[in-house]
């Protein structure tokens, strides 16, 4: 069978309608509407196809960039190309080299004790603002995470912590990188937008935004001061160096050498350092690395109030674990070997994917097959991690919260192949090792020492809309009570 595609609206019609439509989160409306349908290939504009056949995703984002990314998904980075919006598989695989270095596994490992003193931080935050007893207010945990999250980041971009978590209760920047995030997709339809955030001085571009994109204009400010003192400190390396105030070479410094001592990324049309493309990928790396994480926690802990045996086998295992309360016991090592906290893990990647989204790609110039069907050169072809997760086929009681179904169940299962929570192929994230890094230690840290429970008011949602990441609306307010042993 082939395909046929002709135009069945005027693009410029169907951008309105998808602009309107993604306010509301269509993509994850539209994805629930296409969960409900039998063919697992619609058609979703003049020349783009969704497809939901679990079989094809490995096809579809293999590692070799055969099915090239769609520009048009990535518009909103404007006019600067950072790591995630990069489309050319050569300047992409570039990029990545350098970046790779910082996330491999075992660099995850070397680097643990930023994650644990971070997580320690949060733990003693948490700890005094309970002092032992219920509070009565509840406590907003899933601002608790942004900023935990964005610290462990910002450590290893910059070399130093924002520490958000030391100051007070609100984060301007983890409060600025949530709205920017939750509007992200403004930039894609309306791209002048990101334009003029970017070139027009702070106090003209602020004054004419829309409140809700303010966000995005104050974190290019932030940001941008956080990287004019990164580089008035930075002095041009005499080969490979150790900075002072920290162990390790951070991102930034290892972007910034790379370009300045002329290993020319072709990403780059100028070997010259670019602020614009290290603000820009700065942004990348604190929104990726604070949001997705940080949403992830909220939810696995939303589900473990909800239903407190969950909690409790969780409390259990930690404590045969870690029998004394020493936080330093806490390593990702031990915790990746603990079975129930792992399947709690996935099962919250699998029912809540912090990034849902559907990734468009284009298909080569041969053609491809999903199935018998023949699928023409050029068409926009997309599959959601969402529906990869929501498949009749492959999980039973879907909509249900099971870690259990994660335990003893073989890695060659279709639950495990078709489990794809960080995508797979050359644009797969980043940061996989280091999310896992930072979900496993604070949940063994926090359900090892305080049991919580859902506050009167709290506000967090089942109903998230996807926004290119998970956005519940709400917070995750909780009650909470620290054991004694
Ligand atoms: C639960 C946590 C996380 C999840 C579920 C997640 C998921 C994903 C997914 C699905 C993609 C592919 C998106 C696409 O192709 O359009 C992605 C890309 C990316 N992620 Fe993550 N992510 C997480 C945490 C992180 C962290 C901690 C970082 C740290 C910096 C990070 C950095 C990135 C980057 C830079 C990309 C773009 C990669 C590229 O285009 O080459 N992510 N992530």
């Amino acid at each position: 069978m082939q395909i046929i595609l002709r135009p069945a609206y005027s693009p410029v019609l169907l951008n309105c309608m998808e602009c309107i439509g993604t306010s509301f989160g269509t993509d994850n409306t539209s994805s629930k509407l296409k969960n409900g349908t039998k063919s697992p290939i619609i058609r979703t504009g003049p020349n783009e196809l969704s497809i939901n056949d679990p079989s094809f995703y490995n096809t579809l984002y293999a590692a070799n960039y055969k099915f090239a990314p769609y520009p048009p998904h990535y518009a909103f980075s404007g006019s600067v190309d950072f790591t995630a919006s990069i489309t050319d598989p050569a300047t992409h695989k570039d990029r990545r080299a350098i970046l790779n270095r910082f996330f491999s596994k075992a660099k995850i490992l070397r680097l643990s004790s930023t994650i644990q003193n971070n997580v320690r931080e949060f733990v003693r935050v948490i700890s005094e603002s309970t002092d032992g007893k219920t509070s009565e207010s509840g406590l907003c945990l899933s601002s608790l995470f942004r900023r935990l999250t964005l610290d462990v980041i910002s450590e290893y971009a910059f070399s130093e912590s924002f520490n958000t978590l030391g100051h007070g209760i609100d984060s301007p920047i983890a409060e600025g990188i949530k709205r920017s995030i939750r509007h992200l997709w403004v930039f894609n339809f309306i791209w002048p937008l990101q334009y003029l955030a970017t070139k027009l001085p702070y106090g003209i571009a602020s004054m004419l935004a829309p409140r809700n994109l303010s966000g995005a204009i104050d974190l290019q400010k932030i940001v941008g001061a956080e990287v004019d003192g990164f580089l008035k400190n930075f002095k041009a390396p005499k080969g490979r160096r150790v900075p002072e105030k920290s162990n390790h070479l951070t991102i930034f410094q290892s972007l910034v050498e790379e370009t300045a001592s002329g290993f020319e990324l072709k990403s780059i049309s100028s070997p010259k350092l670019s602020r614009e493309f290290l603000v820009g990928e700065a942004i990348l790396l604190l929104g990726a690395g604070m949001e997705t994480t940080a949403t992830l926690l909220s939810n696995v802990v939303y589900q473990a109030c909800v239903n407190q045996s969950i909690q409790h086998n969780l409390h259990d295992e930690l404590v045969k674990a870690f029998p004394s309360t020493d936080l330093n016991a806490i390593d990702y090592t031990s915790c990746e070997n603990l079975p129930y906290l792992t399947a709690c893990i996935k099962e919250g990647l699998r029912l809540t994917p912090s990034v849902p989204v559907s990734i468009p790609r284009v298909v080569p110039k041969d053609g491809t097959f999903c199935g018998k069907t023949y699928i023409p050169p050029g068409t926009v072809v997309s599959m959601s991690i969402y529906l990869m997760h929501q498949n009749p086929t492959v999980y039973k009681n879907l909509k249900v919260f099971d870690p259990d179904r994660w335990l003893n169940v073989s890695t060659t299962s279709p639950q495990e192949r078709y489990f794809v929570p960080f995508s797979k192929g050359s644009k797969s994230c980043l940061g996989i090792y280091l999310a896992y890094a930072e979900i496993y230690v604070t949940l063994a840290a926090l359900m090892r020492r305080f049991k919580f429970t859902l506050h009167k008011d709290n506000k967090l949602t089942e109903n998230w809309v996807d926004h290119m990441v998970l956005d519940t609306l709400a917070d995750l307010v909780v009650s909470v009570e620290e054991y004694d042993d």
